[in-house]
């Protein structure tokens, strides 16, 4: 793993020395919007845009899922990276469920932010979302590209559905507020903590947000007004990994998924919701986190289980 430094990649791991042990996620950098008002850059328009994902990672999986729920599988092609992420980043090497770049055939991903901008540093992360026309990246910040994907392509698609709207937003912002930083980026800190203080911060803060969430979840169906929401999308996809990696993988383990009942059905409920599934490829996320940290799985090996009844009754009609 690496970064890209004046168009230079250097193979560097995250600094958590100067940190105090602490993992800090460096913020996305491309930052641009799509949308049909007079002079902008980027409009909504079909097969203009592409999208890189891993389906490893939970950032770039929002990403898909909008792309299903919104109805843009015919308007926005993807290239899926290969899992295994070492000393070149991600790349397009061969792996089942993998793609090509199917726009450049580069071999790495870094190749793509280098087309973008020759002299460019930053982290090259996954997802971005790429503009064909002008040759440049349009969003690299998963939290952008679904507000993207919700509503800039309506005209088009004919699809209304909103999982932002307009009247529970501020609701939507505080639940985003504490699911990012205690549970989406909360299992990062566990996981990538180098001293104990440090792992121990992050997963108390993680299993309190849990607990919180459980019991929220206990008295409603989705977090938000009982409505499903962006805000949903967000902690399912930190969810759907949790029992796979996160838990023994990056140490978060006091209690699994499956001990908290609630949390359970919900991610079961959100696993069943129409092409979900399609979006969630178990090998790749098993792949990528025990293959590509070797300072945490130094044997790359790989775990077989967990194996997780996803197909079962939810049991959420209820609330
Ligand atoms: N804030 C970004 C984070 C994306 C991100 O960190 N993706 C990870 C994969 S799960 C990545 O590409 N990491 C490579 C790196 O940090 O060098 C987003 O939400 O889009």
């Amino acid at each position: 793993m690496g970064l890209l430094v004046d168009g230079q990649w250097k193979d560097k791991w995250y600094d958590t020395e100067s940190n105090e042990g602490k993992f800090k996620r460096q913020a996305s950098q491309f930052r641009d919007v799509i949308s049909a008002e007079t002079g902008a850059k980027f409009t909504p328009e079909k097969d203009r845009y592409h999208l890189y994902v891993s389906l490893a990672c939970p950032w770039a999986h929002r990403a898909l899922i909008f792309r299903q729920l919104k109805k843009l599988t015919d308007l926005i092609d993807i290239s899926i990276v290969s899992p295994e992420m070492l000393e070149d980043g991600w790349t397009f090497h061969s792996f089942e469920g993998a793609t090509k770049d199917k726009l450049y055939n580069f071999e790495f991903l870094r190749q793509l932010y280098t087309h973008a901008v020759p002299d460019v540093t930053t982290r090259v992360t996954v997802p971005v979302l790429w503009d064909k026309q002008s040759e440049s990246i349009v969003n690299n910040e998963s939290a952008e590209i679904i507000r993207i994907f919700n509503s800039a392509f309506n005209e088009i698609t004919g699809d209304q559905q909103d999982f932002y709207p307009a009247e529970h937003r501020d609701e939507i912002e505080q639940i985003n507020e504490l699911v990012y930083h205690k549970v989406n980026n909360g299992v990062y800190k566990a996981g990538f903590a180098s001293t104990q203080e440090a792992y121990e911060e992050a997963v108390t803060d993680l299993f309190d947000a849990l607990e919180y969430l459980e019991k929220r979840l206990s008295t409603q169906r989705y977090l938000v007004g009982n409505i499903l929401t962006e805000a949903d999308w967000r902690l399912f996809t930190t969810l759907i990994r949790f029992d796979l990696v996160y838990h023994g993988h990056f140490k978060c383990n006091i209690k699994r998924i499956a001990d908290y009942p609630a949390l359970t059905g919900y991610m079961k409920e959100l696993y069943q919701y129409e092409h979900v599934a399609r979006t969630v490829n178990f090998e790749h996320i098993k792949h990528h986190y025990y293959f590509s940290h070797t300072m945490i799985n130094p044997t790359q090996v790989v775990s077989v289980g967990p194996e997780l009844a996803l197909a079962e009754p939810h049991g959420r009609d209820a609330l």
